[in-house]
């Protein structure tokens, strides 16, 4: 197995094309006892949109679990030629309620990879955060309890946290499930936006029309890749029938 994360800081791996933000091969991975992902391949390129997609369990959030750096494959490759590692975003349900953090706190902990939690946060840092807090319209909400906002707010507070990181790749787990169509068009308008400012954008998702809008679409099935390239190519209605009737 081999993983590349941040080791590369002035020059792409030489076998990686130059506008290739994350490459992965033959990855493999799960939980205790629990084989998810098989032989999974792909490549995100810089400055696209990328949805990953399928029905419940086949494997989305664990394949952005492991882009991300959380959990270990038992196999392949993963090469990311950039300088900063991923920025993670994860599901609104995964993160606990009753997390006693402000929306503040929260964001704060995006500078941690930089600062690491036992140092102080720089004039710079407290910037950054304030300027993340603003993008994302929640500045008012920045001293409220993280487990008192509603999803939507949440949602945004997280999105922040991730921003917070200054990474040019940014993972999200279904960062509009959930949302009323207003602040998915919000959140949806801001991944935009985000692309036209250098970030590299993937999310797992189970909205169609997100995934449509996107540039590159990844489609799994049972822990394998069932097609990938342009979603008109991969979310055609014949392959949507057979693998959401195979579920
Ligand atoms: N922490 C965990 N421990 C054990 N098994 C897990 C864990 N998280 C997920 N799984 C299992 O791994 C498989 C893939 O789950 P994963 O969350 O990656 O799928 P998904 O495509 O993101 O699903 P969904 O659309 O429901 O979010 C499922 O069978 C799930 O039960």
């Amino acid at each position: 197995m081999k993983i590349m994360f941040n080791k590369l800081p002035t020059s792409p791996a030489p076998s990686v094309d130059r506008t290739t933000s994350l490459r992965f091969s033959g990855l493999c991975a799960g939980y205790p006892g629990r084989p998810v992902l098989h032989q999974v391949s792909g490549e995100i390129k810089e400055l696209t949109t990328t949805v990953f997609v399928g029905p419940n369990g086949s494997g989305k959030s664990t394949l952005l679990g492991v882009l991300a750096g959380v959990i270990k494959p038992t196999s392949g490759d993963l090469v990311r030629p950039g300088a900063r590692p991923p920025a993670f975003v994860p599901q609104r349900a995964a993160v606990g309620d009753a997390l006693p953090l402000t929306v503040r706190e929260a964001v704060e902990m995006g500078r941690w990879g930089d600062r690491g939690p036992w140092r102080r946060l720089t004039a710079r840092d407290h910037a950054t955060v304030d300027a993340v807090l603003d993008r994302l319209g929640i500045g008012d909400l920045a001293p409220r309890q993280l487990g008192e906002l509603s999803g939507g707010q949440r949602q945004r507070a997280l999105i922040a946290q991730g921003l917070a990181q200054e990474s040019d790749l940014l993972l999200l787990d279904e960062p509009t499930t959930g949302l009323d169509p207003e602040a998915r068009d919000r959140i949806g308008e801001l991944l935009t936006e985000l692309v036209a400012d250098g970030v590299t954008v993937v999310q797992a998702t189970h909205d169609l029309a997100v995934a449509r809008a996107a540039d590159f679409c990844l489609l799994l099935q049972g822990g394998r890749i069932a097609g990938q390239g342009r979603p008109d190519k991969v979310l055609t209605p014949s392959s949507l029938t057979r693998i959401w009737q195979a579920f």
